[in-house]
Formats: C-alpha cells, structure tokens, sequence
C-alpha cells in the first residue's frame, strides 16, 4: 500500500505552465524529496497529490487507482504543513483526535489511537496544552500526530521544518527519519534545505521551472549529475564549473596558455566541474595550477576558500582548517581528476 505515481502531470495557472509534464513514481515505504530553486513548482506538485489543486493534465495513480479526480479525503493521503495549521482552542488531544471525531470513529477506539501517536512522537506530557503553550518543534509533532492517527497510505510534507530554529531542525528531522523507519510508511517531502534532502530522501527529485532535471538516490545525484543544472544545484558549496574550453582529445585548454590533462575521452567535453573538495591546495612547485587566495572563510574544522587561477577565474576549494591562509597569498592547486565531471556545450553529462 502507498505507491504514489504521476503520469505526465502538467499544471498551469490561468496562461502561465507552472508544470510542464512531470512524471515519477514514489514505491512503497519510499521517502521521496522534491528540491528545486524557489518557484520551481514544488509547492504545487505536492498540493496536486493531495489534490488541493486541480491538474491541467496527465493522471495522478495511488496503489495504481486513478485518482485524478478524486477529492482530497478520498486520496487517503495525510498532508503535514510548514504553518502547522493547528486549531488554537483545542488541546493537543483535542487537534490530534479532530480527524477521527468527524470520521465517526468510536471514543475508545480514538482514545487508543491518540495516545499511541502521542508515544511515537513523545507528546504524551503535554496532551492537555494548548498549541500555544508548546515550542516550534512540539506543534510540528502535533501536526504529525493529526496525519499519523488517519494511517494514511502516504504522507505529504511541505517544509514542515522551516519554521524551527536550526538546533530544533536538526533533532525534528532525525524524529522524521525514525519516523518514517518506525512506520515504513510512503513520504513526499518538500524542502529547499540540502541537508534536509540529502538525509531524508531514498529518492530525489530535482526540478527547475516545473521540469524534472533528474532523479535519483542522493549519491546518485551528487557523484553523477545528469546536468550542469543538478550539478551545481546538489551540494554546498556548490560545485566549480570552469569555463567552457577546447578539448585536444588530450587537455582541455582554457585562456592564458592554461591548461588541465585529462587523457581521451568518449565525447567532446566542453565544461569540467570539479567539488570543492576535490582540489588541494598545494605548495606551487608541485602545483598543476597556481592561483591566489582571493577570500577565506574559517568554518572550524574547514576553512572555505576562494581562489583566482589565471586563464580560469575564480574557484572554491575546502582546505582543512588548521591551515592559516590570508588573502593574496599564492597557493598550488592539484585536482583529483579521478573525481572531475564533464559536460558537453549543452551542459549535458558525458
Ligand atoms: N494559485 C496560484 N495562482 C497563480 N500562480 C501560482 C499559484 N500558486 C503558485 N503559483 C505560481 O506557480 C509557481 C510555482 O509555485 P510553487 O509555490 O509551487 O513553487 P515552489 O517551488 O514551492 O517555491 P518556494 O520554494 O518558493 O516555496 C510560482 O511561479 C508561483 O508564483
């Protein structure tokens, strides 16, 4: 029970295409991330799952019934939201329980429902307050509650962790990882938050301007992003792409007589992007590029450095944070070329 699937799914709001043909499958049990830059469509295509928004066209599937035309309540999906949207006057009990109550579900078998929710997501102290009266993370877990209690086939999340402080987003996402463990139960999830995509997600879905650029586990997309888009969007800092360059069948040769060995290769490469931390610094004398520290950044236990290679440009590298480096100062550069991405003039993978 609980695969969600969408078939060519295409949204748009009055003449404006907001989704353009979007097709994937979330399995059964799966925790399924969508990431994208804002305005990408994100938002949307959750509320078309949930049915909160009609769809232009293409079809939305559950356990493989068409559902396209189905009401919200009859999808038999539980929708957990960013603002909460918890009722003020009613206990915790009270907003876990509501579902249930209009459902016609007898008080007893409500009662037992309510409490072993409040167990899995540790709100049994706190059942007689109001929302009010609890923290950011408290009132998320009672959102969750009200969407657990209706065992839904699948779960639908829009940025439930936005709202809370970075130390309280930490702890509620391992609590929405155990969660989703405990209860093996299908998860949709919205974020922009990397960190939050790349912990949660069995499955990734990366999407710009209501198109699919790639799915994929998040190892997938980070050691083999289809495009110069997933590239640079996967990852933080984000990777280098050096700028497009002629390709000898041997080095790639950019401006200023520089150039970068990278032996033959199956197809014309056009663009090589490299992770910050697959370039080291190095002293110049076995250096395969010399540049200059142009800004660093201390993180503790990395230092985040910027560097400029002539005939190149700019560069970020991750050092270790032991190393004392100061602006202007020149510094060697070696690339793990065991670790370089390549793209063609279309930015497309090779
Ligand atoms: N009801 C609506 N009417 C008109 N346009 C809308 C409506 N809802 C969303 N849009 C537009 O659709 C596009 C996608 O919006 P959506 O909220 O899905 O993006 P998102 O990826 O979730 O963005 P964010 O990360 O900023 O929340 C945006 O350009 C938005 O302005």
């Amino acid at each position: 029970m609980g695969t969600i699937e969408l078939k060519n799914v295409t949204k748009s709001f009055g003449p404006v295409a907001v989704i353009k043909g979007v097709s994937l499958t979330a399995e059964e049990g799966e925790f399924v991330v969508f990431v994208g830059p804002s305005g990408c469509g994100k938002s949307t295509l959750l509320r078309l799952i949930a049915g909160l928004e009609e769809t232009s066209g293409g079809s939305i599937h559950i356990d493989g019934k068409d559902v396209t035309e189905l009401d919200p309540y009859h999808r038999g999906l539980s929708m957990v939201f960013q603002s909460y949207a918890l009722y003020p006057h009613m206990t915790v009990y009270g907003n876990i329980a509501f579902a249930l109550k209009t459902a016609g579900i007898a008080k007893l078998e409500i009662d037992r429902k309510v409490r072993a929710a409040a167990e899995t997501l540790k709100l049994t102290p706190y059942l007689d307050r109001k929302p009010k009266d609890l923290s950011g993370g408290q009132r998320q877990r009672v959102a969750i509650g009200r969407a657990i209690v209706r065992q839904p086939k699948g779960f639908l999340f829009d940025e439930p962790l936005s709202n809370l402080d970075a130390a309280l987003r930490t702890q509620t996402r391992i609590e929405i990882a155990n969660l989703h463990k405990e209860l093996g139960a299908t998860m949709v999830y919205v974020t922009h938050d990397q960190i939050e995509a790349m912990t949660l997600a069995d499955k990734i879905v990366v999407l710009n301007d209501g198109e699919v650029m790639q799915i994929g586990s998040p190892k997938e997309l980070y050691n083999a992003p289809k495009n110069t888009f997933v590239a640079q969007f996967i990852g933080s800092p984000k990777m280098n792409l050096l700028p497009r360059a002629s390709y000898d069948g041997a080095a790639m040769h950019y401006g200023d007589g520089v150039k970068i060995d990278i032996g033959p290769m199956d197809g014309t490469p056009s663009i090589v992007g490299v992770r910050p931390e697959d370039i080291s610094l190095c002293p110049l004398g076995e250096a395969e590029l010399s540049a200059t520290v142009t800004h660093n950044e201390f993180h503790g236990a990395d230092n985040n450095v910027f560097v400029s290679v002539p005939g190149i440009g700019s560069l970020n590298v991750r050092a270790n944070g032991k190393l004392d480096l100061q602006s202007d100062q020149p510094v060697g550069l070696v690339l793990d070329k065991s670790q370089l991405h390549y793209f063609d003039e279309n930015g497309v993978r090779i």
